[in-house]
C-alpha cells in the first residue's frame, strides 16, 4: 500500500517523454520472431504485459535480447518455432493472448496456455470460434476462457467475417491467421479500431489492404526484420494529459507521442471538452508521433457515445475523472467493451470515483457523471484498490493529486502491467512536491 497525497498539488511542470507504446511492442516482437533475419526494437516497452509475449515466444525457441531500451529479435520465419518446454503463460495480457492465438494457428504441435486469475475471465470465443471457421483448433475452459491448448493444425483457409464488436485483437489475430492461410481473408469492422498491426506488417515487407472498417489480406511470403522505434504510450501519456489539465498551475510538455488516427480519441474528446492541447514537432513516418503541451484549463461535460469509443477504449477511466472535474454532466454510452477488461472497469471507475464524493451512476454499456464537485476522502482519509488493474491504479494516484484528505493505494504494483515508472514520472513533473 501506498500514500499517494498529504494535501493538493501545486502543480505539475516540465517534459516527461513515456514509456514506450504497449500495442506496439507486442506487435513489434510478434512481427519480428516471424520474419527473417534481425529485427531491432528500440523504445521497447519494458513492462509485464510485453514480457510476457517476449517470454511465449521464446519458449517457442526465438532468440531475443534485451541491450539498455533495444530488443534484438532474431528472427526465423512462421515455420520454425519449437514446441514449448512447458505452457505459455500470457500473464495478465489480452493482447498477448488474442493476437497470439492467430499467430500460433498453424503450428504442428500442441501448445498449452495459461494466464492469470483476471485473464482467466476474459472471452476468447471471439478470437478462437472466426479462427476455427478457419481451420484452427481450440480446447478453451468452457468453451470461452483460458487455460486452453492451442492445438496442433496444418491448413488454415481464408473466410470472410464480420465482426461483431470493434475490437483491435481480435482483428490482429484474424490478419495473423490470414497471412498463413490460402486464399483471401476478409475482416469487416463495425467501427475502425487501431491499425498498428496493418502499418507494421506493411513495414516489414507484407501486403495488405485496410480501408477504415474494412481489411483484405492473402498469404503472405517471407517478411524481413527491421528496425522498429516506438513511440511514446498515448494511453500512458493520457493519465498526464488529464493530471495537467484538473491540477490548477499545470503546465507540462509531453514528448514523442503516438498520434495515430486510431488511437488519439482521448485527444479529440478532450479537446471537445475545453482542452487547450497543442501538438508541436509532428513526425509522420509509419506511425505519427508529436510533442503535446498541456495546460491547466477548466474542462466542460459532454456526451460520449459508441462512434467515440474504439480510439479511446483504455483511456476512459482517466476520462471519466477529468469528467468529475468539469462543468455538467458527462455521459459515456456504447461502451460495454468496459466490462471484460482486466476488471469491469464501468464497475470499478464508479466504485472509485464514488468513494471519492463523485455524483456518478452506472450503465449499462456506461456511465453518468456530474462533474464541477471538489474530490474529498470520506473521513479525511481514503484507501482505495484498483482490483488488480493498472488503468485504475493509475488514475487513483491522478485523482489523489486534487483529492482533499490523504488517499492511500492498495495495490499500486498492478501499474507494472502497462507502466512500472509511473509514480517516479508522476514525481519528475512534481519537483517541488513529495511523492511516495
Ligand atoms: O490490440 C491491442 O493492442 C489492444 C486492443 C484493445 O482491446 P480490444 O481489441 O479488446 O478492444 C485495447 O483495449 C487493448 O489494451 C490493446
Ligand atoms: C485492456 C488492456 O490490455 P490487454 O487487453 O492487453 O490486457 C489495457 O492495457 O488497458
Amino acid at each position: 500500500m501506498i500514500k499517494l497525497n498529504e494535501a493538493p498539488a501545486s502543480g505539475l511542470h516540465g517534459e516527461l517523454m513515456v514509456p514506450g507504446d504497449k500495442s506496439i511492442s507486442h506487435r513489434a516482437l510478434m512481427f519480428g520472431a516471424i520474419a527473417q533475419g534481425k529485427t531491432v526494437v528500440e523504445r521497447f516497452l519494458a513492462s509485464a504485459d510485453v514480457y510476457h509475449t517476449m517470454g511465449v515466444l521464446q519458449n517457442l525457441g526465438v532468440q531475443i535480447e534485451e541491450q539498455g531500451d533495444q530488443l534484438i529479435i532474431e528472427g526465423r520465419g512462421l515455420q520454425h518455432f519449437h514446441a514449448p518446454t512447458t505452457a505459455l503463460d500470457m500473464g495478465n495480457s489480452g493482447t498477448s493472448t488474442r493476437l497470439l492465438m492467430g499467430l500460433l494457428a498453424k503450428q504442428p504441435f500442441d501448445m498449452p496456455f495459461f494466464g492469470d486469475e483476471s485473464l482467466s475471465k476474459r472471452p476468447l470465443k471471439r478470437v478462437s470460434q472466426p479462427l476455427q471457421a478457419m481451420g484452427a483448433h481450440f480446447e478453451l475452459t468452457d468453451g470461452d476462457y483460458l487455460p486452453g491448448v492451442i492445438q496442433a493444425n496444418n491448413q488454415l483457409r481464408g473466410i470472410r467475417y464480420e465482426m461483431p464488436v470493434a475490437s483491435a485483437q481480435v482483428k490482429s489475430a484474424l490478419i495473423f491467421a490470414g497471412m498463413q492461410a490460402e486464399g483471401t481473408t476478409t475482416i469487416v469492422s463495425p467501427l475502425a479500431s487501431r491499425d498498428h498491426t496493418e502499418r507494421m506488417l506493411q513495414k516489414f515487407g507484407g501486403r495488405i489492404d485496410f480501408d477504415g472498417d474494412t481489411i483484405r489480406i492473402e498469404k503472405q511470403p517471407l517478411l524481413q526484420g527491421q528496425h522498429v522505434v516506438v513511440p511514446a504510450d498515448i494511453s500512458s501519456a493520457a493519465f498526464f494529459i488529464v493530471a495537467a489539465l484538473i491540477t490548477p498551475n499545470s503546465n507540462i510538455t509531453l514528448k514523442g507521442v503516438g498520434i495515430n488516427p486510431t488511437r488519439d480519441g482521448i485527444l479529440r474528446l478532450l479537446k471537445r471538452m475545453g482542452a487547450n492541447i497543442e501538438m508541436v514537432n509532428r513526425h509522420d513516418d509509419e506511425e505519427s508521433v508529436a510533442d503535446l503541451i498541456i495546460k491547466y484549463q477548466p474542462l466542460h461535460g459532454i456526451e460520449i457515445t459508441a462512434a467515440d469509443i474504439p480510439a479511446t477504449v483504455d483511456e476512459l477511466p482517466i476520462l471519466a475523472l477529468a469528467a468529475s472535474q468539469a462543468q455538467g454532466t458527462t455521459t459515456i454510452s456504447g461502451a460495454q467493451e468496459l466490462r471484460v477488461k482486466e476488471t469491469d472497469r464501468i464497475d470499478a471507475v464508479v466504485r472509485v470515483l464514488s468513494q471519492l464524493g463523485v455524483s456518478i451512476s452506472e450503465r449499462p454499456d456506461g456511465m453518468v457523471i456530474e462533474g464541477g464537485k471538489s474530490l474529498v476522502a470520506h473521513n479525511q482519509k481514503v484507501a482505495l484498490s484498483s482490483s488488480g488493474d493498472h488503468r485504475i491504479a493509475m488514475m487513483i494516484a491522478v485523482a489523489a493529486l486534487i483529492t482533499k484528505g490523504s488517499v492511500s493505494l492498495i495495490d499500486e504494483e498492478a501499474m507494472a502491467i502497462s507502466y512500472p515508472t509511473f509514480m517516479a514520472d508522476l514525481a519528475q513533473l512534481m519537483p517541488n512536491e513529495e511523492i511516495k
